[in-house]
């Protein structure tokens, strides 16, 4: 089993009676999060849900909001901004910002489970300005410069 990381989770007024994020199996990555209010997903709309919760991650830490896949598959229901990024350092009310890419209304209700979270470390990088950059292979090729996407 991973080494678990307390996390300070506060509820808000709204968020009372709701299931926290949990791991769905032993070795789930992500903790299924629910949402705090009830709302209709039009086509092609997207909504800031609630949680009904604000978290302290501790410095050095982040939480990734990522979609569900059945959700996505099933419902064309994704997370536009994915991952979402939870800072240590943010003390709101953590939301899950939905995209709804199917045709049809999606309803959510209070206590659905709308997304996953992904406690993870954080890298922080310190530039290191330089005239001239070593030299590659790929130099500055990218973007389909290596093909399309049919087999090498
Ligand atoms: O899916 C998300 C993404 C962000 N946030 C909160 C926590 C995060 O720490 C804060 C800021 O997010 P981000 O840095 O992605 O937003 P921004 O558009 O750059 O806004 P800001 O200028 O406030 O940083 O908003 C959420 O609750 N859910």
């Amino acid at each position: 089993m991973p080494d678990t990381i307390p996390v300070k989770l506060k509820r808000l007024p709204h968020g009372h009676g709701l299931d926290l994020p949990a791991y769905a199996t032993g070795g789930a990555a992500g903790m299924d999060v629910v949402a705090a209010e009830n709302i209709v997903l039009r086509p092609g709309s997207r909504h800031a849900v609630g949680t009904g919760f604000a978290v302290a991650i501790p410095p050095g830490y982040e939480i990734q909001v990522r979609p569900r896949s059945g959700l996505a598959l099933k419902h064309g229901i994704s997370v536009p901004n994915a991952p979402g990024t939870i800072d240590s350092d943010y003390r709101g009310e953590l939301k899950v910002i939905l995209v709804n890419l199917s045709d049809d209304n999606f309803p959510i209700q209070r206590g659905d489970r709308i997304a996953q979270l992904v406690l993870a470390p954080v890298t922080l990088a310190a530039w290191d300005e330089v005239e001239d950059l070593d030299a590659t292979a790929r130099g500055e090729g990218g973007f389909g410069s290596t093909g399309g996407h049919g087999s090498l």
